[in-house]
């Protein structure tokens, strides 16, 4: 599988404060990359280096095997790019804004951004400033998709979509990129959409990638247990590859690492019993790995 995006310990900050920290990341073609953190995890710091838009400090962002700085032509004319302020020329109709778009990429599809308009519902002949939020959302999502990218790179795509736009056109949109053999990456605060859409995750906490992986690797390395104890205990007890408990007294809810038998085990050891088990959620995951350690944690 081609290798499109490599990128290698990067660190930025904006003044004193650290956007990036040590982060690599990288992508294959034909997958659907998630990229999920909280506000200021530094998502959109990352995704900005990949278009170039800013230049890697310490460390290297490689983009088609190219630097996205030195050579914009050879990334930026085979990217797509949603940001995540939506950017558009105000002045224009939808319709003058697609044309206008197509002069930058040979490659427009016509047909599809065609299509596309059609299945947002969205009138060509509006200007682009009577858009609501949600139509300005949707017009930039084809402007950036309708030349048929190799790679889509998408800032909170969701953020203005109602819920039946997202799960029907967008989730359609990412699939038919994919299924193309091209890329896609995209930020979101919604981990249910994330779960729906990537093939891998990358979780970032405060400018660190927390854990990386092929999303079903992700899934299967986490559980959650509820576990009773004989004894009563006023603090979580300390239990191996335990990330994150919550409850008191003698019954817990225990997100935890590692093999079942392990985790059995050290329940034992405490003198208390697994009730059950069940695989985490990505949330669940993503609140334990980001609550505790600071530590990258490799998933595939
Ligand atoms: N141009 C800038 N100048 C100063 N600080 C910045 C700049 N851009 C980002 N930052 C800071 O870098 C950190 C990471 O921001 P970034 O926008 O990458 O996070 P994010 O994960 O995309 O957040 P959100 O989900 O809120 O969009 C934040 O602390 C932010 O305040």
């Amino acid at each position: 599988m081609g290798q499109i995006v490599d990128v290698i310990d990067l660190s930025r900050s904006f003044g004193g404060k650290r956007a990036l920290d040590g982060v690599s990341f990288h992508a294959a073609a034909g997958q659907v990359y998630g990229l999920v953190g909280a506000n200021g995890a530094g998502k959109t710091t990352l995704l900005k280096h990949l278009l170039g838009l800013l230049r890697a400090a310490t460390g290297s962002v490689r983009v088609f095997d190219l630097d996205p700085v030195r050579d914009p032509v050879g990334v930026l004319s085979r990217a797509g790019y949603l940001s995540e302020e939506r950017e558009l020329p105000e002045w224009m109709r939808v319709d003058e804004l697609m044309r206008y778009t197509q002069a930058f990429h040979p490659t427009w599809d016509a047909a599809y951004a065609r299509a596309l308009l059609e299945s947002f519902a969205l009138d060509p002949a509006k200007k682009v400033k009577e858009l609501s939020k949600g139509m300005r959302a949707q017009a930039a999502l084809i402007a950036a998709v309708a030349h048929r990218p190799a790679l889509l790179v998408l800032d909170e795509p969701s953020s203005g979509l109602d819920a039946v736009v997202r799960r029907d056109i967008l989730d359609a949109i990412v699939r038919t990129v994919a299924d193309d053999g091209r890329t896609v990456i995209f930020s979101s605060h919604l981990l249910d959409e994330v779960e729906r859409m990537s093939d891998h995750v990358t979780l970032m906490h405060q400018g660190r990638v927390m854990l990386s992986g092929v999303l079903d690797d992700v899934r299967r390395g986490y559980q959650r247990s509820r576990v009773r104890f004989v004894e009563h205990f006023e603090q979580p007890p300390v239990l191996e590859t335990a990330l994150a408990m919550e409850g008191g007294g003698r019954t817990w809810s225990v997100v935890h690492s590692g093999s079942l038998e392990q985790f059995h085990h050290s329940v034992l050891a405490r003198g208390g019993e697994v009730v059950d088990s069940r695989d985490a959620t990505l949330e669940e995951i993503f609140l334990a790995r980001a609550g505790r350690s600071r530590q990258p944690v490799e998933a595939a």
